[in-house]
């Protein structure tokens, strides 16, 4: 079967992708899926986050290679496999990012990426409740919503304990700076998940010209003896099925998938690639390199008064939340956990906010164990948790075999460098400083984890190492940039080197940008249909 474009991966990008590219009607476009259809409510409701945790039929559910730094573990890594990819698993915390982030990305190399560049690009995604502004559009398919004014009374302590540090207080992180301390805004609408697959993929599948493979698990592409980019090989229930592009193949399987589809099509390292037996079609040494993530600890608190530990954990407390979910599409389960948070310096001589904090009026434990389920602690709780904004720690993906159907392997080299185990001391203390505010005493009756035991340097840097685990930023792996050594793509997302194939995902960001990274991988979606559709134009 023959297409215009083909997307592969219908994930937070590629959903935006396929449904922007079908959307003058001019082009045929095929969007292949590995997953099912996001059907279920589970998906809709906030709450359902939990469900799709470690649930194998809508997540690949990856475990990354054993960690030196991290005491030998290896890191859980969920990853969607199922319609919407990662943004129908995730806990839509919507965070831009701060404006330098992409004043780097456009200084190294890549012109049209700063932050003035990519802001249109931003209001075109979104309608925020708070309407239209310089910062804010409010005709885009992704609604936004701020969870101020809606927060448990232990988060407002939070912001009040910020206040009483000095620590700025930020209105919108998504506005004129990310710094300060506040309420984060969601990617609801009226209480429901609002993401790519529900506002741009779904009302677009409508056309006729715009068609979806689900169960169609991409093997490899399909290069021409001249190098280019053909069409696409799927194995779908069973059956080995390949598609043909005229114009050009999409990767956006994601920061993990997209590097490992490109090694088994020998898109890599000649070196790798020869030691899985696999043919370099062009040597593309930067695939699957440059990898980073956010690396985050909690500190759990037990506290005086209630905070969620007790409703959550109760059969009443689940009851109420739903009504009040099914009834006015509002409360706990309408809302992420991470309800109040920010970005701060972790020191004063900091040039810019380096610490992004996580504060959840409700303390729970990820159990190893998949079968155990996230269950809160049994005692009032809350706690708070952080993360650096720009770790300079950079680990690898490379495949583990020829097959397919073999997870990669994933390297993150976390705390790979002394600029990010300074930022774990920084972060750590940022959070004890917090908890011994007079705004928090009323709630604090003891620190959990690490407790007070962990009293010097060396015990903190510990604690973060055997308790830390990834908040699910994988990008990086096919970076943006001119140098076809050092990255994968050019400034208009082509793959270097290779006609008739462009990645569009999480894998081209230059660096990784402070704060969720959900809202800048839609824009770089947003943004490349426009350069796919403005190259197709005048072709
Ligand atoms: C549990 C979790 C919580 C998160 N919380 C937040 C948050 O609160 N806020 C935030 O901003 N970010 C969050 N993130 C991160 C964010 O959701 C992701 O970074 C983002 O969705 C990545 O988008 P993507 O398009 O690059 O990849 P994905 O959305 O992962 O899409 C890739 C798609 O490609 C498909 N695919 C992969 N390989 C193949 C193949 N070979 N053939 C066919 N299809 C394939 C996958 O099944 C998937 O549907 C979270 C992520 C996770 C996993």
């Amino acid at each position: 079967m023959i297409f215009d474009f083909i997307v592969v991966g219908a994930g937070s990008a590629g959903c935006i992708v396929a449904s922007r590219l079908s959307d003058s009607g001019r082009h045929s476009v095929l969007l292949i899926e590995a997953g099912g259809e996001d059907k279920s409510f589970w998906f809709k409701i906030p709450v359902g986050y939990a469900k799709s945790y470690y649930n194998p039929k809508v997540n690949w559910m990856y475990r990354m290679e054993p960690d030196p730094a991290l005491g030998g573990r290896r890191i859980y890594a969920p990853r969607g496999k199922v319609q919407g990819g990662s943004g129908s698993i995730n806990a839509m915390v919507f965070v831009r990012g701060a404006a330098e982030d992409f004043d780097n990305w456009r200084a190294a190399g890549n012109p049209g990426w700063g932050f003035d560049d990519v802001l249109p690009y931003f209001r075109k995604l979104e309608t925020h409740a708070r309407g239209e502004s310089p910062w804010h559009g409010d005709k885009g398919p992704i609604h936004v919503t701020p969870m101020r004014g809606a927060t448990h009374p232990v988060s407002d302590a939070f912001l009040a304990a910020c206040d009483e540090l000095g620590l700025p207080l930020n209105e919108d992180f998504n506005g004129a700076t990310i710094e300060g301390a506040g309420v984060y805004d969601v990617n609801t609408r009226r209480g429901q998940r609002s993401h790519s697959s529900a506002e741009y993929l779904r009302p677009a599948l409508k056309r006729q010209n715009l068609s979806i493979e689900r169960g169609a698990h991409a093997r490899r592409l399909i290069i021409e003896a001249d190098g280019r980019v053909s069409g696409i090989e799927v194995m779908q229930h069973g059956r080995l099925r390949s598609f043909t592009a005229r114009r050009e193949v999409i990767l956006a399987a994601g920061a993990v998938d997209t590097p490992k589809l490109m090694q088994l099509s020998g898109l890599g390292d000649g070196s790798t690639l020869f030691a899985q037996g696999i043919e370099t079609r062009k040597q593309l040494p930067a695939v699957g390199r440059n990898l980073q993530d956010h690396l985050c600890a909690s500190f759990y608190y037990r506290s005086k008064l209630p905070t969620l530990n007790g409703d959550f954990a109760s059969l009443i407390g689940q009851a109420r939340f739903g009504l009040t979910w099914l009834l006015r599409r509002r409360g706990p389960f309408a809302m992420s956990v991470n309800q109040a948070g920010g970005f701060f310096r972790g020191a004063p001589e900091e040039v810019r906010p380096n610490i992004q904090v996580y504060f959840n009026p409700l303390s729970y434990r990820i159990p190893d164990n998949p079968g155990a389920g996230l269950t809160p602690e049994p005692y009032p709780g809350f706690l708070i948790a952080f993360n650096a904004c720009r770790p300079t720690s950079k680990g690898t993906i490379t495949i583990a075999s020829p097959d397919a159907a073999d997870a990669p392997l994933i390297r993150p080299n976390y705390l790979s460098t002394d600029r990010d185990v300074e930022e774990v001391l920084q972060g750590s203390r940022l959070m004890r400083r917090i908890a011994d505010t007079n705004a928090l005493e009323a709630w604090v009756a003891e620190e959990v984890s690490p407790s007070g035991a962990a009293d010097t340097d060396a015990k903190l840097l510990d604690y973060f190492r055997l308790n830390s685990g990834s908040i699910y930023h994988l990008c990086g792996t096919c970076a943006m940039g001119s140098d076809p050594r050092e990255t994968v793509v050019d400034s208009r997302l082509r793959v270097h080197g290779v006609p008739g194939l462009r990645i569009v995902d999480a894998s081209v960001f230059p660096n990784i940008t402070a704060g969720n990274i959900n809202a800048p991988t839609m824009m770089v979606a947003e943004k490349g249909a426009a350069m796919i559709l403005e190259d197709a134009q005048s072709a």
